[in-house]
């Protein structure tokens, strides 16, 4: 494993440098191969980042964009992470990219994550870009605590792909793509942001036990080096 430390002074200064960075490495891989993919994490934290990343000037309409997981709820309600993308990064130039959602209108989360898994051909992994987040119990992706599929989801031979997950801290139930499906990406990175986030980040790189904190698997396992983007 393992992991860089970027520190800013303040969300918005890391919002610009995350923004460059992404946008570097997409088009890059624009320019390898005609196509690029990202993979982004919904929340509160990244909509700076969005925003900045949204005005970037690349080729958008060669780039990819689906999301790490999604919440299995319809993009109109407030807790989509597809409407927060729609809103924040599908603006501006980076409106030209295609994307990808996870929620697909069936009755169980486990549905939609087979028709998903489907869709996202074996070709368009590993992706280009991940951005990962990490909530206060040391959850990233979906990866919750507790989490009914959490073994399954965390275990490297589980193909790439996307499953469901129900966990007491999620919320509603949850679309995830695999660690397998995240933790080789071109750019690996995980965004936090403030003081109580940091003191979570320093207790998960100080233990392995990934059952009580699955962001263990991303900064112990992952087979990419990790970018730690941080700010107060
Ligand atoms: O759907 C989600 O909620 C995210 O994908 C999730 O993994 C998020 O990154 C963390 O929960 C941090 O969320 P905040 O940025 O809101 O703290």
């Amino acid at each position: 494993m393992t992991t860089m430390m970027h520190t800013f002074e303040s969300g918005a200064e890391l919002a610009l440098a995350l923004a460059t960075a992404v946008a570097d490495k997409l088009s890059e891989a624009v320019a390898e191969k005609g196509t690029a993919s990202i993979a982004v994490s919904g929340g509160s934290t990244p909509k700076g980042f969005f925003r900045a990343l949204s005005e970037k000037p690349i080729d958008w309409e060669k780039v990819a964009i689906t999301l790490v997981d999604e919440r299995f709820v319809p993009e109109d309600n407030p807790r989509s992470n597809h409407k927060l993308v729609k809103e924040n990064l599908l603006v501006g130039p980076a409106a030209a990219a295609r994307f990808i959602p996870l929620y697909q209108a069936v009755n169980t989360a486990e549905e939609a994550a087979e028709i998903v898994t489907n869709k996202v051909s074996a070709a368009s992994l590993p992706f280009d870009v991940v951005v990962l987040g990490m909530g206060t119990d040391g959850h990233t992706a979906s990866f919750f605590p507790g989490g009914d599929t959490l073994g399954k989801a965390l275990d490297m031979s589980t193909p790439a792909g996307v499953m469901a997950m129900h966990a007491e801290g999620a919320g509603e139930a949850r679309l995830t793509f695999t660690f397998s499906s995240l933790e080789n990406a071109g750019l690996l990175v995980l965004h936090v942001e403030g003081a109580e986030k940091k003191e979570v980040l320093e207790k998960a790189l100080d233990g392995n036990d990934e059952a009580e904190m699955p962001i263990r698997a991303v900064l112990k396992r992952a087979t990419s080096p990790v970018d730690i983007y941080w700010a107060p």
